[in-house]
């Protein structure tokens, strides 16, 4: 995980890759804007090697017939009854024929040709904009910095009587352009040249010998030339393969435990139905031939989807039925659209009298509920199904306002959803009918534990239950504490986890030589990755340090991990996907769902910790049918992840190559990076400073609100949280424990609080947490000259500091 440090500035209270509570309050409204991505061409590189390829993968298996039979749903109060299967005859639906067969082209749509998930209107990207016209921007600082440096220089000229010519004006301070500019190939592919070649003739025996052994064992002629990369992969023993086959042992043993156990658990496979069109026909690949309804055609031509995927395919006849249900398939193969299709014809019967929320999805991130939330809007725009997004980070008082018209289907991050179930009277869960986990071998970790606890609990156990992965959980026991029952598990091509149109490549980073990562990266993003390019970080920390070289360096860039307020993260990823920057460091928070058009290349700084959050990190790139690229460098410690990756992606006959960096152009970086360290240090340190000075800033206006509003704010109905400050901040800890797979040893289970001790509890947050709203009169009086008292003393601060500043 990554570890908390003094240096780095925390931006607000917004701590990390999982979903959350809230944090800011007052943050408004979601913005984004609708861009178009860059193509981008992918040139045949002399630094690459093949990896010799494996056995192609199998074919998917057949799908064997199934009873048609729905689940039943809860019985309803007399007021809402339940929702009635597609076929059913409605009163009052009579203009939507369910089997009437719809010619995609015939109807006028407004076909957005590339649509993208994201998408919203331009005027609440400026929204936006304004809103984080406040936040500290490192780019802003860095052309201060310039500017300043250019006057200065200017000055002292002028001091000294000399001309001015144009380009000095130019002058950056940076380190010189012309290394940055130049445009030669900087001898790429001069084997001799290259730094892994030179480091070949000085290597050690063992290194000799895992290419050898690799060259022994593939009875592919390009073998010969892959010792550096085969060498990342080699199939020399080693105690981490030693481990590993030991695992592989252990594991065969529970496989055969858990195929028993997956038997009693899931229907039988020969329960899922064949598709079926009209009259009996077999349906090849069409949404018409699934019988959907009217609207919903309309929506999937709108928005460009002609025809189902596998996935789509084998999930909607089953959840229009009403069956619960685990899906599998890969990266970017349109799981989102393969619960939403089912779920809105589902709806479209549902009884319209008294609006009900009967729908709930949830998601591990904000920025994924966002984006299904966009996706759904708008497959929907032809029905008169309503959402919510429930995502922590935004206005709890808006997100109120949208519950209180009861709105069909909430799409959420758990927290956000548990805080809503808990404080808003609005917000009904006790009429859901179905109940979606979206990533849901990440909501079954540690972190998500005790919320999905608290969620499962609350809501009806009669609902229908979908859950759907790239990396599904095979693990039954997990599954078990969900309550589904007896689920048809879809997964398509199970073995095949990552995706046809995907290259994958690694850059081995000898022992002793990991400093060069970062020289690596910055050639690999100046000369051979230069748009649409998400690199990701194991730190928020170095994430944002190598955001500020980048910035340094003219390369545009944005950054998204959990230190980053909301609309920082929104803003971020709406940048990189209207192409604003080019580049998008991240941490894991955006490695799972995140569905972004055209990511030519996805870099791994580090490699990530398992091997699932590999797949879900290069699942980026390469989406719906897409071709793509994803880079790792890999040190010494990622031979077991890197080894896993090359060996499923030879497995399934995947492209795997190995990339040599020059060594010149290391070298030129390291220099490059030494140049610049003295700069990089001021940038932090002036951000640090406005970053305070902002928060004082906020403080003062918090005071100042305080005090204006205070009756308002007093009256506010108290929210209570089903777990204390600590037992988040524990669960916090253990969510990025799980996601970067560093959970050592039995975390403690968490105790289910009687209802008295839960009371006990929250009273005591309320006094640690100084909440005002439980204080008599007379203790407000006093608040309030104390708040006063404390407004003026931040203002004279501000001022001061403020002051100091514009001296300075
Ligand atoms: N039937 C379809 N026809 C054309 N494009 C589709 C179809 N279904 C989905 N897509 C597109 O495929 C892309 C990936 O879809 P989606 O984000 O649902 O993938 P996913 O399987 O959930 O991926 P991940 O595992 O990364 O979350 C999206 O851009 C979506 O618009």
């Amino acid at each position: 995980m990554a570890p908390k440090d003094d240096d780095f500035v925390f931006t607000i209270d917004d701590d990390d890759v999982v979903s959350d509570d809230g944090g800011a309050e007052d943050l408004q409204e979601i913005a984004k804007l609708a861009g178009k991505g860059q193509k981008r061409k992918h040139t045949e590189d002399p630094d690459l090697h093949v990896l010799p390829k494996g056995a192609p993968s199998k074919k998917a298996k057949k799908e064997k017939k199934k009873g048609k039979k729905g689940k039943e749903v809860s019985p309803e109060p007399e007021e809402e009854p339940e929702m009635i299967q597609p076929g059913e005859d409605v009163e009052g639906n009579d203009d939507i024929a369910s089997d009437f067969e719809f010619a995609v082209g015939d109807i006028d749509t407004g076909v957005v040709d590339d649509f993208d998930g994201w998408g919203l209107s331009a005027e609440k990207q400026e929204e936006a904009a304004a809103r984080t016209s406040t936040a500290v921007d490192i780019d802003e600082i860095i052309d201060r910095r310039r500017n300043k440096k250019t006057n200065a220089a200017k000055r002292a000229k002028e001091e000294a009587g000399e001309s001015d010519p144009e380009e000095e004006a130019d002058f950056t301070g940076f380190g010189e352009d012309d290394e940055l500019l130049a445009d030669d190939g900087f001898g790429m592919g001069a084997g001799s040249d290259s730094e892994s070649e030179a480091e070949e003739e000085d290597d050690d025996e063992e290194d000799e010998k895992a290419s050898d052994g690799e060259a022994d064992a593939s009875e592919d002629e390009d073998a010969a030339d892959d010792s550096d990369a085969a060498s990342v992969a080699s199939e020399t023993v080693h105690p981490d393969d030693v481990q590993q086959s030991e695992d592989e042992e252990m594991s065969d043993k529970e496989d055969a435990e858990e195929a028993k156990k997956a038997a009693a658990f899931f229907a039988p496979e020969e329960e899922e139905p064949v598709k079926k069109g009209k009259k009996g026909a077999k349906s090849i690949g069409s949404f018409q031939s699934m019988s959907l309804s009217r609207p919903i055609l309309r929506g999937l031509a709108a928005v460009g989807f002609t025809e189902p995927t596998p996935i789509q395919m084998k999930t909607i006849p089953i959840a229009v039925a009403g069956r619960d249900l685990v899906g599998g398939a890969e990266t970017g193969s349109g799981k989102t659209a393969a619960f939403l299709i089912p779920i809105f014809e589902r709806l479209l019967y549902r009884p319209k009298k008294v609006p009900t929320t009967r729908v709930a999805i949830l998601m591990p991130t904000r920025e994924l509920a966002v984006q299904c939330f966009n996706v759904a809007t708008k497959i929907a725009s032809f029905t008169d199904i309503t959402f919510a997004q429930m995502v922590g980070g935004f206005s709890m008082r808006e997100q109120e306002a949208v519950l209180r018209t009861r709105p069909d289907v909430v799409i959420a991050t758990p927290g956000r959803f548990i805080d809503h179930m808990t404080n808003s009277a609005s917000f009904q869960v006790e009429h859901l009918e179905i109940l979606v986990l979206d990533e849901a071998d990440r909501m079954l970790e540690e972190g998500f534990e005790s919320q999905l606890n608290e969620i499962l609990t609350t809501i009806p156990k009669s609902r229908q239950t979908m859950l759907f992965s790239a990396t599904m959980t095979s693990s039954v026991d997990k599954l078990v504490r969900i309550g589904m029952d007896k689920p048809v598990r879809l997964m398509v091509d199970a073995k095949k986890q990552t995706v046809k149109g995907l290259t994958q490549e690694f850059i081995r980073l000898r022992l002793g030589k990991e400093d060069r990562r970062l020289a690596y990266l910055m050639y690999l993003c100046e000369k051979i990755y230069t748009e649409r390019v998400i690199i990701f970080f194991r730190q928020k920390k170095e994430a944002h340090r190598v955001r500020v070289v980048f910035a340094l360096c003219g390369m545009k860039a944005s950054e998204l991990h959990g230190n980053m307020s909301q609309e920082q993260r929104i803003q971020a990823v709406e940048s990189f996907r209207s192409g604003t920057s080019q580049y998008l460091l991240a941490t894991d928070v955006a490695s799972r769902g995140l569905d972004i058009k055209n990511v030519a290349t996805v870099i791994n700084y580090e490699a990530p910790q398992s091997h699932e959050i590999y797949l879900h990190r290069v699942g980026r790139t390469a989406r719906a049918g897409r071709s793509g690229r994803a880079c790792t460098l890999a040190a010494e410690p990622d031979r077991k992840i890197v080894k896993q990756a090359v060996k499923t992606s030879r497995e399934q006959g995947a492209k795997v190559v190995s990339r040599q960096v020059p060594a010149e152009e290391t070298d030129k970086w390291i220099q490059k990076i030494k140049d610049l360290e003295d700069e990089i240090e001021e940038v932090l340190k002036e951000e640090k400073e406005e970053r305070v000075l902002s928060i004082t800033e906020r403080d003062l206006k918090r005071g100042e609100n305080l005090i204006n509003h205070e009756d308002e704010i007093k009256s506010r109905p108290k929210r209570t949280w089903f777990e204390s400050e600590k037992e988040k901040a524990a669960e916090r800890e253990k969510g990025a424990q799980a996601l970067n797979n560093t959970a050592g040893g039995s975390i403690k289970k968490k105790q289910k609080l009687s209802h008295k001790d839960k009371k006990k509890l929250e009273a005591k947050d309320d006094r640690t947490e100084g909440k005002q709203w439980k204080k008599g009169k007379a203790d407000r009086g006093m608040t309030t000259a104390k708040s006063k008292e404390k407004a003026a003393h931040i203002k004279a601060k501000t001022k001061k500091a403020v002051h100091g500043k514009r001296k300075a």
